[in-house]
């Protein structure tokens, strides 16, 4: 029997009511995500990559629970999700946890360190006082801060070192999954590769399955095995990430390939957006 993949989405779709601008219209729908039928399975390391609009958060909030389907099914470990209240989801919050794009606004100032990676332990009842600051101490190590960095608050750290921070409260209440969102890209270029790199470590050293999402290709080539190309809320391709480069199918893919090199030299000037709306307005003037 084949293994129960970690993720499975079934034709998911999720479609969404804008406000109309005139009394007599019915209400203008954006079908933000369509049709994604995608099984991940354990120990994948799955990118999801495509420019801005193109449904990747919409998506990964469904993945975690925090938003329901139009259509479709999700199912995390063979359970599905796609129906359930968030608060039937309490076992969600441990087995899924995620990263943000930014660690500034996502670490709450006026917490310490030390109570920021202990958070989810807390929520979820796991381990005595004692027992959770042992497994402080030894994650922030293992993120590659000292112990004592517990006891100081995340503006006494540099960007890198608070998305470290992140990285060990996602670890804390030993997920299955990490869902990523964005995690380098609010970071100097200087230090993107060290996150990454640890992304990698964490993700071996604890065997999880990582879901991976970013507008760079080049950032995603760095840490999954496979990556969805989105556009326009579907995916429209999936391959393995080595084929990917060497083997694109799609047009849209092999546009994106295209502006990679321009991405990695523009870095410290345009913006990755920018370059990808370009990337999709050349793509549209080609189909
Ligand atoms: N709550 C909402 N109400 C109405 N439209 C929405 C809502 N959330 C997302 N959308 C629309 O759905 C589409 C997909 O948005 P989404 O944020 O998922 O894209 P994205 O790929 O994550 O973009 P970004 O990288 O900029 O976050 C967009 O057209 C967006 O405007």
């Amino acid at each position: 029997m084949s293994e129960t993949p970690t993720i499975s989405l079934r034709g998911v779709g999720r479609d969404f009511h804008r406000a109309r601008t005139r009394l007599t219209e019915r209400p203008p729908v954006v079908h933000a995500v369509r049709d994604v039928t995608v099984d991940i399975a354990p120990g994948e390391r799955f990118g999801i990559v495509g420019e801005s609009g193109s449904g990747k958060s919409t998506l990964l909030r469904m993945i975690c629970g925090l938003d329901r389907p139009t259509t479709g099914e999700i199912l995390v470990e063979g359970t599905p999700i796609h129906a359930s209240p968030p608060r039937r989801l309490g076992w969600l919050r441990q087995r899924l946890q995620l990263v943000f794009q930014d660690p500034m606004s996502s670490l709450d100032p006026r917490m310490r360190v030390g109570d920021i990676v202990a958070e989810p332990l807390v929520g979820q009842r796991i381990g005595t006082p004692a027992e959770r600051r042992a497994r402080v101490a030894e994650l922030l190590e293992r993120v590659g801060l000292s112990a004592d960095a517990a006891k100081r608050y995340p503006h006494q750290f540099s960007g890198g070192q608070r998305q470290r921070i992140s990285v060990a409260r996602a670890l804390a209440p030993n997920p299955a999954v990490l869902v990523a969102d964005e995690p380098v890209s609010a970071l100097d270029v200087s230090v993107r590769a060290q996150v990454l790199n640890l992304l990698d470590e964490v993700v071996d050293g604890f065997d999880l399955t990582l879901v991976f999402v970013s507008h760079d290709l080049s950032v995603v080539r760095h840490v999954c095995d496979r990556v969805a190309v989105m556009r326009q809320g579907e995916f429209v391709e999936v391959a393995p990430t080595e084929q990917l480069y060497v083997d694109a199918q799609h047009p849209y893919t092999r546009q994106l390939l295209a502006a990679v090199p321009r991405l990695d030299a523009a870095l410290a000037g345009r913006t990755a957006t920018e370059l990808a709306a370009r990337t999709l307005a050349a793509t549209e003037e080609e189909t």
